[in-house]
């Protein structure tokens, strides 16, 4: 017992019959002294009255017997009124005499109480803690894999009933299943020493469906040996966060998805030092920088505002107001092309930088539309008042005038200020129902063009006018933009146009366009009406040596003759025409009758019309006598096509100039043969220059005196392939006719003179005893470039002007004398010569030979011909000798065949001389020959 005292430890027993027996060691637990405690005091009594009533219950029970052991904490308050904390740990027992005690040991465990009191208040500050966070705890003991959960952290996990103790596979069993895996592979890499710390975030899906996002964090414990012992950890609650940072996620997302894909240029920089941070794609497309060239930069340093003013004033604006919106601000791009745009800038805090965000939007492009409205407008209202032509806007519903320009004073007398508010039928400006057509026409086209119309001004005179009508919208009221062009002076030229178009101007009678045009109407009548007209193609005999003799003023007074009499002579429906020259038809129309009838009618008009024109006529006292040929074709008996019956009764009248002129001639279907064989010839002739099937043949002239050959003419033949070799007679005539000569004369032209040059080459002829005549027809020598013709030939083939000679006519001199003269002139300059053709066959004038560069006459072989028996033609042979003497000129005579004509000429004075007697026409190499055997040809 003395040990147990020691100890600090009492013993106690209590026998139920009242008596209770305390050891020393009780009384000093309880602050006393034993000998203090008096006798009869109960253990209970000494208990804290607040505990009395539980450790009593508890003996009660022990005493009925339902439990043996018992163990009793309670507290007791010391004399010193000190508190301590006592257990009593007892047990019933019987006792020697059967009776029930209860027995029990007693220590004092304030201390140990103390300190589970503080370990408890430590949990329970803990707890608090834990809660205020809302953390829950967890505590597996992997071994036995027990794990203990706080109520937060059950109720985290989706467990409703309180604290956890349980399984950790049934903790954790609301985990969704994509979690599960990645909570296995941290606790594997725990376990391995792969980390130190177990951190994982997972989602719970609670009973009520929702998903909460917890994270859990723990720590791994190790028994002695290091096997996994225990873990350790908290859940938290992190959902929210979750939810939150989601969110910003998504915000962030959209506005990088805004920022990258807005169609607006955006940029941020950075306030702290002006430095561009991110600009979006439409920033690179706007301006030109790429991200590599501006990031990290500031504006200034890429010169990105045109005026850095600007840039600072705009900067304090936004300072001051927080925002930048819409305003105007002049920048460059990459590239220095000004841009403006309008900027929007807002202050922004990222990764905690102040930022400015900017907006801009490119308004260069409208405010370039704006200025070309302006100008446009501007353009108008200049078009507007300055355009010669009338131009008004006017309301489409009522026809009020709302503007109008000067040029609507000029067509129509109205001046502005007494039209503007009026319509046009008050003023009467479109007389009728023209303005309800323009606005048809602009219901149905959307627009009116070059619309002619009868206009009127103030005083109702009427005016051809033009106009075009553009609807336009005025502050909302539907109007009508019409311009208007006075076309009554033009309308009147283009009449006169027409009639000049149609009509000889020297006759005013109808042309040939206006013939056809009446004949192919006249056709189709008189088809549908069984009807018969006839066309008379007349010309008048020998016009031209009128014209020639009597000068063009003549010319043309006989022609208005002539018109005067042939309407004079032929009904109203009969048409006069004038084809040019002295060329005239008349289309006699609506005869009807058999054909003979009609035939002899017509024979009989021509005729009549024939012998009126035959009369003489006087004109300035002079008395002159044109007599006509006449040809006729018949409608329809000759042909069904204007152009038909105009070749026929051309063939008519080519067949009575033939037979002796003044006459008519009706056609006949032989006359057209002729006509056809001509045509082929034609066609053949065309043919023969392509196929170079013409040839030049020489014919020497000689000098009598020396008989030397002192020349050649050169002559056309045509080695025709099937008929041989034919005379330019056969042909020369369709040659000028159709207008080949042009060519062909071309090609002789040349030929000669390479043959002649060819022949100075080989040294058979010398430049100043030899020339080569070359024949000109009159249609050759009156082009106009007939002298460069020449001069190019001579230049392509080297030959000296001197050698040639052009062989002109008459007749062709005095078609235009003063031309001929001055191309003559020309072409003597260069030194080329003339010799006039057949001479003493026409005019024969002195006049005119006076004037004319002449180097040699050449007597028409028709004297020569008969000159030994035809004193007059020897008369005329001395006569052109002696004027050719007189003016200066060689005389040389063609066609000499015999020696007595020979002989007669050189008695006359005559020695140069060319013709059969001495030699004919030669090929060219022939003629080479003849040179060659000359006995004193020159040598080179
Ligand atoms: N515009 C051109 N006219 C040419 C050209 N070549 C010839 N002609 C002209 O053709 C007409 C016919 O010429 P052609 O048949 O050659 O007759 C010429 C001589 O062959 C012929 N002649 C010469 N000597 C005699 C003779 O002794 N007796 C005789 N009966 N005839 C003879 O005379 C014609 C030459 O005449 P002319 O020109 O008047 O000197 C004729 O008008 C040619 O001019 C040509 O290239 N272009």
């Amino acid at each position: 017992m003395a040990v147990l005292d020691g100890s600090g430890l009492g013993v106690w027993s209590w026998d139920l019959a009242e008596t209770e027996q305390w050891s020393t060691g009780v009384a000093k637990l309880f602050g006393f002294f034993v000998e203090q405690i008096p006798a009869g005091t109960r253990y209970l009594q000494l208990v804290v009255e607040e505990d009395r009533a539980s450790v009593e219950a508890r003996f009660r029970s022990v005493i009925a017997g339902e439990t043996a052991n018992f163990t009793i904490r309670h507290r007791a308050l010391w004399p010193d009124s000190s508190l301590h904390w006592l257990e009593l740990i007892g047990q019933r027992q019987i006792d020697a005499c059967g009776q029930t005690i209860l027995v029990g040991l007693v220590r004092d465990i304030s201390a140990e109480h103390l300190q589970a009191q503080e370990l408890e208040d430590s949990q329970e500050r803990l707890g608090l803690a834990l809660n205020s966070v809302e953390l829950g705890t967890w505590d597996w003991h992997i071994p036995s894999d027990t794990l203990y959960a706080s109520a937060r952290a059950a109720e985290l996990q989706g467990i409703t009933e309180g604290s956890f103790h349980g399984p950790f596979q049934e903790f954790f069993s609301c985990i969704l299943p994509e979690d599960r895996s990645r909570m296995r592979q941290a606790y594997r890499e725990l376990v391995e020493g792969q980390r130190r710390d177990y951190q994982v975030t997972y989602q719970a899906r609670l009973q009520d469906g929702t998903v909460r996002h917890l994270e859990s964090t723990a720590r791994l414990y190790r028994d002695e040996r290091g096997a996994p012992l225990r873990m350790a950890g908290i859940i938290m609650d992190i959902t929210e966060r979750v939810l939150r940072e989601q969110h910003l996620a998504a915000s962030e997302a959209k506005f990088a998805t805004l920022f990258q894909g807005s169609p607006d240029p955006i940029s941020l920089s950075r306030i702290r030092d002006g430095a561009f941070l991110e600009i979006n794609p439409s920033f690179t497309k706007t301006f030109g920088w790429p991200p590599s060239e501006i990031v990290g930069r500031t504006a200034p340093e890429i010169g990105f505002w045109q005026h850095d003013a600007q840039r600072q004033v705009l900067y304090q604006q936004l300072r001051r107001e927080q925002h930048l919106d819409s305003v105007e601000a002049q920048f460059r791009t990459r590239d220095g092309v000004p841009i403006t745009c309008m900027v929007s800038s807002r202050f922004i805090r990222i990764d905690r930088q102040l930022c400015i965000i900017t907006t801009f939007r490119d308004i260069t492009l409208r405010q370039q539309a704006e200025a070309a409205l302006r100008a446009s407008e501007a353009k108008f209202a200049k078009a507007f008042h300055a355009s010669p032509d009338a131009i008004t806007i006017s309301e489409r519903s009522t026809g009020r005038f709302i503007e109008v320009n000067a040029g609507f004073y000029r067509l129509t007398g109205y001046h502005p200020e007494e039209v503007i508010g009026r319509t046009a039928t008050e003023l009467a400006v479109w007389p009728g129902d023209q303005r309800q057509q323009i606005l048809d026409l602009l219901a149905r086209d959307g627009r009116v063009s070059n619309w002619e119309m009868l206009g009127q001004d103030r005083h109702g005179r009427p005016k051809h006018i033009e106009v075009s009508v553009e609807p336009i919208e005025l502050n909302g009221i539907q109007c009508m933009l019409l311009s208007a062009r006075d076309i009554s002076m033009l309308k009147a030229a283009h009449a006169q146009i027409q009639h000049l178009a149609y009509h000889d101007p020297l006759t005013n009678l109808p042309n040939r366009a206006l013939l056809m045009e009446r004949l192919v109407q006249q056709i189709a009548l008189h088809k549908r009406q069984n009807l018969r007209g006839a066309l008379l193609f007349l010309d008048l005999d020998h016009f031209k040596h009128i014209n020639d003799s009597l000068g063009h003023p003549v010319g043309d007074s006989v022609l208005k003759m002539v018109t005067r009499r042939l309407e004079a002579s032929t009904r109203r429906e009969d048409t006069v025409a004038r084809l040019g020259g002295d060329e005239f038809v008349i289309l006699l129309t609506g005869l009807s009758g058999k054909r003979s009838q009609v035939t002899r009618h017509v024979r009989d008009v021509a005729e009549k019309l024939r012998k009126l024109l035959a009369e003489p006529m006087t004109f300035e006292g002079n008395q002159l006598q044109v007599t006509p040929s006449i040809g006729i074709a018949l409608i329809p008996d000759h042909g069904d096509t204007p152009a038909d019956l105009l070749k026929r009764a051309d063939i008519a009248l080519y067949r009575a100039k033939d037979s002796g002129r003044n006459a008519t001639q009706l056609f006949r279907s032989t006359m057209q043969e002729a006509a056809s064989i001509r045509l082929q010839l034609e066609s053949e002739l065309r043919l023969a220059l392509t196929h170079g099937e013409f040839e030049l043949f020489l014919q020497p002239q000689i000098d009598s005196a020396s008989g030397m050959i002192i020349g050649a003419e050169a002559l056309l033949r045509w080695r025709h392939p099937e008929r041989g070799l034919r005379s330019p007679a056969d042909f020369i005539e369709v040659l000028e006719e159709s207008g080949l000569i042009i060519d062909v004369g071309d090609w002789v032209i040349g030929q000669a003179c390479r043959m002649a040059a060819s022949l100075l080459a080989a040294g058979l002829v010398r430049t100043d005893r030899f020339s080569l005549c070359i024949n000109i027809s009159p249609r050759q020598f009156h082009q106009s470039e007939f002298v460069e013709r020449i001069l190019a030939a001579l230049e392509q083939t080297g030959l000296p002007a001197q050698m040639i000679k052009l062989e002109i006519t008459e007749g062709m001199v005095i078609q235009n004398l003063d031309d001929t003269i001055a191309k003559m002139h020309r072409l003597r300059r260069h030194g080329v010569s003339f010799a006039m053709d057949d001479f003493g066959t026409g005019y024969s004038s002195l006049t005119y030979l006076k004037r004319l560069p002449v180097d040699l006459l050449k007597i028409d072989q028709s004297f020569v011909r008969d000159a030994l028996d035809n004193g007059n033609d020897a008369e005329i042979i001395r006569a052109i000798v002696a004027m050719a003497r007189s003016l200066g000129l060689q005389v040389i005579a063609e066609g000499v065949e015999q020696q007595g004509q020979l002989e007669l000429l050189q008695l006359q004075g005559c020695q140069l001389y060319q013709g059969y007697l001495f030699s004919h026409p030669l090929p060219f190499t022939e003629f080479g020959e003849l040179l060659r055997k000359q006995p004193d040809r020159p040598r080179k």
